[in-house]
């Protein structure tokens, strides 16, 4: 990687106001990057708290609503980010939602919501990331949010699965399009984590299989090796390497981080 020198190096994450997104972003500044948060308008508040936790840190923090199934924003944000902080040099495409339908029970537009979040909003970030770092002729680290999922899928989880698959496939392939400009594009697949994500998809999946709340994520999470549900703090770890020189030889890869729930 041949990263901006002198000045720190910077990361934009997607959907930093809560949960995985946050812990990235607190971690990212912990370890000495200037660190840009996106999230959508309603999400404002807390996108400052975490602002503010990331100045805390001594680094520098910038906070710009963005709904990522737009083109036009998700470019503006790379924009402001690069006019603000001089240059990115790590993008996490974090932002995602999840749905629990039965296929047969799934709408087109409920399909089609899920794949706007999670997998266009992924290829416009990549997109809007890579043109910025080829443009700065520094390389980079383009990293995204994939899921176990996508590679063994969980019942009810059947657009949420196919839109994760999505972002393996799109990350393979812009490995290979764009390793000639020294960017690394690589994602995270967490497991079972306990975010407001998972809040929803237990009490969707309880109320489906006639369980109390909060015994859905109980029964799924007996089949983590290491015993406990994931923080994001597990996530943001993996990430902090995806982020950093270390993982420089690495590219295209969609990693299980999920305390041994999925063997590949
Ligand atoms: N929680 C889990 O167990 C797992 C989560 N993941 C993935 O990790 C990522 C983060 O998940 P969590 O933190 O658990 O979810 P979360 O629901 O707690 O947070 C997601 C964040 O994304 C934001 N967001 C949603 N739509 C957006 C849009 N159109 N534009 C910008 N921001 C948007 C939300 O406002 C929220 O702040 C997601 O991509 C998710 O699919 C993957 C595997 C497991
Ligand atoms: C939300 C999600 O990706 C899983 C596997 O639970």
């Amino acid at each position: 990687m041949n990263s901006a020198s002198n000045a720190a190096r910077t990361a934009i994450v997607t959907g930093a106001a809560r949960g995985i997104g946050r812990g990235i972003a607190e971690r990212l500044a912990r370890d000495g990057l200037d660190v840009a948060v996106a999230d959508l308008p309603g999400m404002r508040q807390e996108l400052d708290e975490v602002a503010a936790a990331i100045e805390k840190t001594g680094r520098r923090a910038l906070a710009v609503d963005t709904d990522v199934t737009s083109k036009e924003q998700t470019d503006a944000l790379v924009r402001e980010v690069a006019e603000h902080f001089g240059h990115v040099d790590v993008f996490v495409a974090n932002a995602g939602i999840a749905r629990v339908t039965a296929l047969l029970d799934t709408g087109l537009e409920e399909f089609e919501q899920v794949m706007a979040v999670n997998l266009r909003g992924v290829f416009l970030s990549y997109q809007a990331a890579a043109r910025q770092m080829i443009a700065q002729g520094t390389g980079g680290k383009i990293i995204g949010a994939a899921s176990i999922v996508a590679y063994r899928p969980f019942a009810l989880l059947g657009p949420y699965s196919a839109s994760k698959w999505g972002v393996r496939g799109l990350t393979q392939a812009a490995a290979l399009e764009w390793a000639r400009h020294g960017i690394t594009v690589n994602a995270y697949c967490p497991g079972i984590v306990g975010t407001a994500m998972w809040e929803l998809i237990d009490e969707k999946l309880a109320e489906a299989e006639g369980l109390d709340k909060g015994k859905a994520i109980k029964k799924y999470a007996e089949s983590i090796a290491l015993g406990r549900v994931e923080e994001p703090a597990d996530v943001a770890s993996f990430v902090s390497y995806l982020a950093s020189p270390d993982s420089d030889y690495m590219t295209g890869q969609s990693v299980m981080i999920d305390g041994g729930i999925q063997f590949s």
